[in-house]
């Protein structure tokens, strides 16, 4: 098996662990594109055209973060291939009109992929480079800092303005990030916030005008990061985390069906599909 450290530099991993659930090697690297740099690695959504977290995405990410913690590696670097979109947050077709199959698998991965993040040994630094909607917010939380691309993007939880609830594990990670009130405004008006603004109320920690820019300044990030003993480091950010992470852990099934019954009600498909016209007519 490959390791992180033993592959030329800049080369496509290619994912090698099995699972019945898992879809095929091929299909998830072709999502989820990871680079070795010195002692860390670069994690690039590649699903185009908006990084939407599929059940085959949010597999792929996993599987990514499987590999590298097997592989040893120390830190990555989260962010996007594709042009001003970091992540357009789950997959709204996912939700509308599913097989209940399919929407448990879909709820389970994403409960697995935040577990798996929010709580990961490495150092994590999100690169936003682009929008970060819901989901996508989510998943730049659940970094251990976020430098943000300045610009036009939009990043929150804007759930709400889809007549859709972010799950309390959504809540606590933007309660551990952005604090009680700025969070209990933000969830109920589905704020999305400009970098100036996400800057300004700590949900992102660094603002960079260019991918050049951007690229030297989440490295040097990372490297502080990495410069502090794993150990402490790992079990300081699990002082703020393991709560939340606890509560998912212990709740899973429950959290799973509240979310399954909540998705299939006639006011949320409705809702989702119109939603989903709507950004259909943009185009
Ligand atoms: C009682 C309590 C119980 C609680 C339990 C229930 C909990 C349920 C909670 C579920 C949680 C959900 C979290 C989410 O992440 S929901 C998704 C939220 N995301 C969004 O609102 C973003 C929508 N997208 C956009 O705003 C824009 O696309 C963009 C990201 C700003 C990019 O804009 P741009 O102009 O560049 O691109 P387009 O809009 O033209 O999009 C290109 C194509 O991509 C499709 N698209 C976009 N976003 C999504 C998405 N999230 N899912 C699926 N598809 C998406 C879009 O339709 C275009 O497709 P087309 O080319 O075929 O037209």
């Amino acid at each position: 098996m490959m390791s992180v450290t033993s592959i030329a530099r800049n080369k496509v991993l290619p994912f090698l662990r099995k699972s019945t659930k898992m879809q095929s090697t091929a299909s998830l690297s072709s999502l989820v594109k990871l680079e070795e740099k010195q002692g860390y690695a670069v994690v690039s959504m590649q699903k185009t055209p908006v990084n939407s977290l599929s059940l085959e995405m949010i597999q792929a990410l996993s599987q990514s973060l499987i590999e590298l913690e097997k592989n040893k590696c120390k830190g990555i670097i989260l962010t996007s291939a594709c042009p001003g979109i970091f992540s357009a947050g789950l997959d709204i077709r996912e939700m509308y009109q599913p097989t209940d199959d399919r929407l448990n698998q879909f709820w389970s991965s994403l409960q697995t992929l935040w577990l798996q993040l929010y709580g990961s040994k490495m150092a994590t630094v999100a690169l936003i480079n682009g929008h970060a909607p819901a989901g996508g917010c989510l998943l730049a939380m659940c970094c251990d800092s976020r430098i943000m691309l300045n610009g036009k993007s939009k990043i929150g939880l804007n759930e709400t303005k889809l007549g859709i609830v972010a799950p309390s594990w959504f809540k606590d990670t933007f309660v551990n990030t952005i604090g009680v009130r700025q969070s209990e405004r933000a969830l109920q008006l589905g704020s999305l916030f400009s970098p100036e603004e996400a800057l300004k109320i700590g949900l992102v920690d660094k603002l960079v005008p260019d991918m050049e820019t951007a690229t030297a300044v989440a490295e040097a990030e990372l490297k502080e990061f990495l410069q502090i003993p794993g150990m402490a480091r790992y079990l300081s950010k699990m002082k703020i985390r393991e709560a939340a992470i606890k509560d998912l852990s212990e709740t899973r099934e429950a959290d799973l069906n509240q979310f399954v019954n909540f998705a299939k009600t006639d006011a949320v498909q409705k809702g989702l599909g119109l939603y989903l016209q709507s950004l259909a007519k943009k185009n």
